[in-house]
Order: structure tokens, then C-alpha cells, then sequence
């Protein structure tokens, strides 16, 4: 008689990626196909992109923005003041670019100096014109359902859900963090696909209990490995939103705020950092950025004809 031993394999089965350079590329793809069609009405898409001051990371993020404009045929435009600008320059620059009809999208790169009142910016921008999202009267668009410009971050990371798990009606998602820009709209995308979402942040009691009861988990929080396997619930999907750049022994380079290594063996699938979430956010920049030009095709669409005015009065 022979005893057969099994071998039970000591590795764990490692989570798969989640490539966002290579779902960024198909969602330029579609850009840029309806970047054509757009030209065959005689119609051009242009994004503006206002700069104030001279943090580094803001120039690398600008200048790939109008790098991967230009690959899709959107005309971009680079406006820069000086670190020691006054809000009212700002708010004059953002004035002249409402008012000139051949710019589509307005992005003001945030972080702006201490000195400049953020909110007060946002607000200054056209709603129809803010590619970002932050407007007050987007953001309550979107809370109530209703079809309006869509912050990039969280848009590209339902795209990365959808082609992850297909239809995710139902699922339980953990959102930790809380910002305008990321988690608030996050959350809200989710309760619109049907999730039950919570929202963890700073002063959630065991903060990794709750997240362990999670499906699918969005990290936006800006701390570096904050996030590692025992966090998660084994078979989790996990998007990572966190961008640091951390030096350490080996340089300077960009880590998330989940410990990848750790959570990789306990996830279903992981957004790298980077070539995850990165990406798309500039990707959906530029589909907002077309939505953006319909959008004010369409109301430009139900004014009346300027030259036809004085026609029905004789
Ligand atoms: N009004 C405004 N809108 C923004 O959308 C906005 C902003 N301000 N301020 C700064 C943040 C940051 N952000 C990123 C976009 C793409 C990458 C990106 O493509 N990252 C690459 C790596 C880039 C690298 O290597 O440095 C990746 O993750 O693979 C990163 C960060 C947009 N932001």
C-alpha cells in the first residue's frame, strides 16, 4: 500500500492586479473616437488648466494632464500665475475663461497658496465649464441623481469596479475617508450602483473592524500603508486612491495608502500605485472635459438665434 501525501502549498494565492494604465488607455480610446466624431460638427474641445505657484508635484500632474490631452486631440490651454498671486487674479483669470465660448473645461490645480480662499474659487468657475466636479451646484446634481460634471477620481474608480466585477448592486463598500474631492463623491457613485456604503474616517471607532466587513474597499485617506491584510476580509476588492511619496532607503518613490504587499494576500484584486487610480483620474478629466462641450452645445443649442431676433417684429 502506498500512502499519498498531499503537499499543501504554504503560498497564499496572491490577488490579481488591477491594471488602470491599461483601462485608462481604453477609456482614451473612447475619448478620442468621440473626439472625431465631435470635429465632423464643427465642433473643437478645449480644457483650460490654471496653475498658481510652483509646487513640483502640481507641474508633473499638469503638464501629463496636457500631455494625454494632446494624444486624444483636446486642445489644452496653460495658464500659470505666480505663487504670490492675489485671489482676485485668480478670480479675474477664471472670469476671462467663463466668458470665452471656445473653452469647454476650466481645472484649477489644487492645492492653491494658504492665502487664496479655495472654496472661493471653485465657485467662481462656470458650473457647466467644471471639469472637476467641485462645484456646489455638481455636487448636488449628483447626490440627486441627475446628469451633471462628475469629480475624475471617483469616476475612474467605479470604471475600475466595473471591469473588475461587473455588476455590483448589492455589495458592501467601505469608503475611508471623507473629502470633497474623493470620498464624498465615492460614496455617493456607490449608493448609486447599488452598494450599502460606509464611511470610515479619523474618528470611526475600530476603524479596521468595519472595514473588514467590507466587499469592495476605497482607500482615500493620504496616509501611506495605512491599509494591510488585516484590514481586510479575504476575497475584498480593493481600490487604492492614495498617492505618497515616501523616501526611504531605497529613494524617494510613490506608495498608496494600502500596504500592498500585505493586502495582496488576503484581496481578490488591488489597485498598484502607481498605474492604478492615477491614471484614470486623468482619463475621466478629459471625458469630462468632452461632456462638458456637449453639454454647452445643447444649451447653446436652446438660445435664441442672436441674429434672428428682430424677425418676428416687422
Ligand atoms: N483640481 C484638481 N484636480 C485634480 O484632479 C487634481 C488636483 N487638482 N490636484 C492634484 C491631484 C492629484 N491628481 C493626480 C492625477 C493623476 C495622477 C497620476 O497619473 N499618477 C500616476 C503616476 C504619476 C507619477 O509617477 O508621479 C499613477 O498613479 O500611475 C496622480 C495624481 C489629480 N489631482
Amino acid at each position: 500500500m502506498t500512502t499519498v501525501t498531499h503537499l499543501i502549498s504554504s503560498t497564499p494565492t496572491l490577488a490579481r492586479d488591477i491594471d488602470g494604465k491599461a483601462i485608462s488607455a481604453q477609456v482614451l480610446d473612447e475619448v478620442r473616437e468621440e473626439v472625431l466624431a465631435l470635429a465632423g460638427q464643427q465642433i473643437f474641445p478645449a480644457l483650460a488648466v490654471l496653475l498658481v505657484g510652483d509646487d513640483p508635484a502640481s507641474h508633473v500632474y499638469v503638464r501629463n494632464k496636457l500631455l494625454r490631452a494632446k494624444e486624444v486631440g483636446i486642445r489644452s490651454l496653460e495658464y500659470r500665475l505666480p505663487d504670490d498671486a492675489s485671489q482676485a487674479q485668480v478670480l479675474e483669470q477664471i472670469a476671462q475663461l467663463n466668458a470665452d465660448a471656445s473653452v469647454n473645461g476650466i481645472l484649477v490645480q489644487l492645492p492653491l497658496p494658504g492665502h487664496i480662499d479655495e472654496a472661493a474659487v471653485i465657485h467662481a468657475i462656470d458650473p457647466i465649464k467644471d471639469v472637476d466636479g467641485f462645484h456646489r451646484e455638481n455636487v448636488g446634481g449628483l447626490v440627486q441623481g441627475m446628469e451633471v460634471l462628475t469629480p475624475c477620481t471617483p469616476s475612474g474608480c467605479m470604471r475600475l469596479l466595473k471591469e473588475t466585477c461587473g455588476d455590483i448592486s448589492g455589495l458592501h463598500a467601505v469608503v475611508i475617508g471623507r473629502s470633497n474631492i474623493v470620498g464624498k463623491p465615492m460614496a455617493t457613485l456607490l449608493l448609486q450602483a447599488h452598494c450599502s456604503v460606509s464611511v470610515v474616517h479619523s474618528r470611526s471607532v475600530d476603524a479596521p473592524a468595519l472595514c473588514r466587513l467590507a466587499d469592495i474597499v476605497v482607500a482615500a485617506v493620504g496616509r501611506p500603508h495605512l491599509i494591510d491584510a488585516s484590514w481586510l476580509k479575504p476575497g475584498a476588492v480593493v481600490i487604492d486612491v492614495g498617492i505618497n511619496r515616501v523616501t526611504d532607503e531605497s529613494g524617494s518613490h510613490l506608495v498608496g495608502d494600502v500596504d500592498y504587499a500585505s493586502a495582496r494576500t488576503v484581496a481578490r484584486a488591488i489597485t498598484p500605485v502607481p498605474g492604478g487610480v492615477g491614471p484614470m483620474t486623468i482619463a475621466y478629466l478629459l471625458k469630462n472635459t468632452l461632456i462638458a462641450a456637449k453639454l454647452q452645445r445643447a444649451v447653446k443649442a436652446r438660445e435664441p438665434d442672436p441674429d434672428g431676433c428682430d424677425s418676428d417684429i416687422n
